[in-house]
């Protein structure tokens, strides 16, 4: 994309006063979304209201800067005293953003991600202390043929004043800080009512529970007494490109080593109230599903494997080679994953070539997410789908009876303690299996805690591409040094291992239990949980940032490159037993879906007890491109309880620059297996997520497949840790109010340690 032409005029006007264009371009960056892209603002007065916010930023960040400073020395000599309290506190993790030299740690609390803008609430206390009223900074700046940078600050620092005389009181902190950065010159009112506008919105838009984002990022460590807000410094590992933002202050280093204590293997989790007997199994109606998917869909039906596609499905993922496409989808037309029993067997291929039985008709997929209002703690689940499933009772109220008799598993046990009428009754469809017979295994789904519905979405059991994403995978393009094609029967009985354990340095990953290697889990689990240990790669151009088609390219945030399986596949001599093949079996632990306590909505928990290192499932979904993925959330519309995308950027750090079609992620919104469900857990999840590489070399595709971490019990609920960065809104997998219970928990806000000093 060639460079916008006023942007390079902005970056030359601010170069022509001395202000490097690194330090403008964040700034700008977030001027041009302050001002919607209103180019007039920043242009105007030769630029003034950029040159003003570069000024304003700097002098946030210093005073941040120093405060920090002050901040990490008191807060090391607390540190020192609770390590000998907590001696098995770990380290907590922040974001890559987060990294040392990035950004100050005020810009975390700012609406705007990346900004330099915000002023600190201390620093509002000052403004107002300090600024005049009423007073007209504007005049002479005009005349100034550059930026006048004494006046500009004194002017915005008098536009804060008024701002904040005027309207502080009614805006949350955040939004207080956003009207300090507000450029509120009385000459240019319209400025200041383009700002306050803005600032409603992003009010309003903040207020959302947002969901999920992944591990691009945010796997900086924090020593645990650091709010999560706040910044790490170190920049470890073998990044690449750490490239510092000149504009942005470096921080001091925190004295993390002396906190530096590894969890143990069994963190306490606080689902102890999940011990109990699910209260309600309903069996869902068959007769409803394929009626609300039919229509004109790409997910076609299909009466056999082609046999090109299911060699090479780059071919965009469906069996006649067409994705699963935009144009064909219907707003208010999802499936819900409840029809399940009825399903009565589409088929579309997926990414292993392999063909799912869906629905006899073609499906029809929304245009829109259709997701649910957000999280109260209690309402949990799709909302939007309540009509669908309410008329889903009604008419299918007679045919309950007859499928009540056809299966053995049905049944409905009401709850004396919950007072369940029988209206509640009829909405609580459990599920005997949202999986629809297409895992080895039953996936039950209970709710014993609202009489929330069901979720809505169709089950599918391996990956499906999407329109655009670009996965070509063929027999054809895999060597033989990507194969082990005279191996037979099982490779980990081998004396010397197959081609195949390259990729894991020459051993497998597996055990001959089917368990991950200590040695290999461990690794994958401080890549997690400390990931300035590991390497991590900075995009020069991030295909993240690019997808969100702004004017100004943003910084790479960072991206781990992580460690990946490499499992045997059907180029390979070996049989599916092969003990090298463990993500490609699939599911084969006993799993049940139910509704998670304390408002996270729905959540996946084990029946059995499981050992350490064990596979529980894959991430399945849709294959996106990020901008695709960029899309269906800039689309969407209606606040989303939920999220469900996960990036696919193990090997980011292998491309210089990537394209657009091969930067992938998973969106198990409307297409995914029992792994949507799973929650989040800051730290020490019992779960860890790691790349698996099955069809094709080319790890801009690969599979996503979670492992214990440690010894799970039976009905304990299982999560991993998202990497979320829960300061983050400008990120297509959003963050939410985090309700893990962790004692490590990043979203919560722990008191300054330099207030409780202080006291
Ligand atoms: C992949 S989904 C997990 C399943 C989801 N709970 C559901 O009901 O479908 C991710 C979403 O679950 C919710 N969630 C996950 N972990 C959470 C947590 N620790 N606290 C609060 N909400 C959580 C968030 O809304 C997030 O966007």
């Amino acid at each position: 994309m060639p460079p916008n032409p006023r942007v390079t005029k902005a970056f030359r006007a601010m170069k022509a006063i001395g202000i490097s264009e690194d330090k403008v371009k964040p700034v700008l960056k977030n001027l041009l979304k302050l001002f919607d892209k209103n180019w007039e603002l920043i242009e105007g007065e030769n630029y003034r209201a950029l040159a003003d916010a570069i000024f304003e930023s700097e002098e946030a960040e210093a005073i941040e800067q120093s405060k920090k400073i002050v901040n990490n020395e008191e807060g090391y000599l607390e540190e020192e005293a609770q390590v000998n309290e907590e001696p098995e506190r770990p380290f907590k993790r922040s974001r890559l953003r987060n990294r040392e030299g990035e950004a100050s740690p005020s810009l975390n609390n700012t609406s705007l991600p990346g900004t330099s803008l915000v002023i600190p609430k201390e620093e509002q206390d000052e403004l107002r202390e300090t600024c005049p009223q009423n007073q007209n900074q504007s005049q002479g700046i005009a005349d100034s043929p550059q930026p006048n940078t004494g006046k500009l600050r004194s002017e915005s620092q008098a536009a804060a004043c008024q701002l904040l005389g005027k309207n502080k009181e009614e805006l949350p902190v955040s939004t207080k800080s956003m009207m300090v950065q507000e450029r509120c010159d009385p000459s240019r009112p319209s400025a200041v009512n383009i700002s306050q506008q803005k600032i409603r919105l992003r009010t309003e838009s903040n207020s959302v529970s947002h969901p999920m984002r992944l591990r691009d990022r945010g796997k900086g460590t924090l020593s645990p007494q650091i709010p999560s807000g706040e910044k790490r410094s170190s920049l470890a590992g073998c990044r690449k490109e750490p490239k510092l933002e000149p504009s942005i202050a470096v921080l001091p280093k925190q004295k993390t080593t002396t906190s530096h204590v590894l969890i143990k293997d069994e963190p306490v989790t606080y689902d102890v109230s999940q011990l109990e007997v699910p209260i309600t199994v309903i069996q869902p109606d068959p007769s409803s599903i394929g009626e609300p998917s039919s229509g004109n869909g790409s997910i076609r039906e299909n009466n056999g494997p082609d046999p090109l596609a299911s060699q090479s499905m780059g071919e965009k993922g469906t069996a006649d080679g067409d994705p699963i496409s935009n144009e064909t989808r219907n707003i208010g037309e999802l499936a819900r994953v409840s029809d399940a029993l009825g399903a009565k067997g589409a088929h579309f291929n997926s990414l292993d070539g392999s063909v799912s039985s869906q629905f006899d008709e073609e499906v029809v997929l929304p245009q829109e997410p259709q997701l649910p209002p957000p999280c109260d703690g209690v309402d949990d689940g799709m909302q939007l789908n309540k009509k669908a499933s309410e008329n889903y009772c009604e008419t299918n109220e007679e045919n309950k009876e007859n499928d009540l008799e056809d299966t053995n598993f049905q049944h409905v046990v009401v709850s004396q303690e919950h007072q369940l009428t029988p209206e509640t009754i009829r909405s609580l469809h459990d599920v005997v299996d949202i999986a629809k017979g297409q895992e080895r295994v039953v996936i039950t789904l209970v709710n014993e805690v609202n009489n929330k519905s069901p979720p809505s979405f169709f089950y599918i059991p391996k990956n499906a591409v999407f329109q655009n994403a670009y996965v070509n995978f063929s027999l054809a393009r895999i060597g033989d040094n990507n194969c082990c094609s005279t191996c037979s029967g099982d490779c980990l009985s081998l004396s010397m291992p197959c081609a195949c354990s390259h990729e894991t340095g020459g051993e497998f990953a597996y055990t001959t239990d089917g368990l991950i290697k200590d040695e290999f889990l461990k690794e994958c689990i401080s890549m997690n949980r400390d990931p300035e240990k590991h390497c991590q790669y900075f995009c020069k151009e991030c295909p993240l940032e690019r997808s969100k088609n702004e004017d100004i390219v943003g910084s790479c945030k960072g991206h781990l490159v992580r460690k990946f399986i490499k499992e045997c596949w059907w180029k390979c001599g070996c049989t599916i037993q092969c003990g090298n093949r463990v993500v490609q079996r699939g599911i084969s632990r006993n799993l049940q879906v139910f509704m998670a306590p304390g408002g996270k909505g729905w959540g996946l928990r084990t029946l059995e007890d499981l050992p350490k290192g064990a596979f529980v499932c894959e991430y399945v979904g849709e294959v996106l491109t990020n901008a695709e993925l960029y899309d269906r959330v800039s689309r969407s519309s209606k606040r989303e309880e939920h999220s469900y995308p996960v990036l696919l950027d193990a090997d980011w750090g292998s491309e210089v620059v990537l394209k657009d079609e091969e930067a992938l992620c998973l969106d198990a919104t409307y297409y995914g297996n029992v792994a949507r469900f799973i929650n989040h857990r800051c730290f020490d999840s019992n779960m860890v997520e790691i790349p698996v590489e099955v069809e094709t070399p080319d790890h801009h595709y690969y599979h996503l497949a979670f492992f214990t971490t440690r010894k799970v019990k039976a009905m304990e609920e299982l999560t991993w840790d998202y990497g979320i960065d829960f300061d983050d809104h400008d990120h297509p997998v959003k963050a939410f109010r985090c309700q893990c219970g962790s004692r490590f928990c990043r979203s919560v806000k722990r008191p300054s340690r330099s207030r409780t000093l202080r006291r």
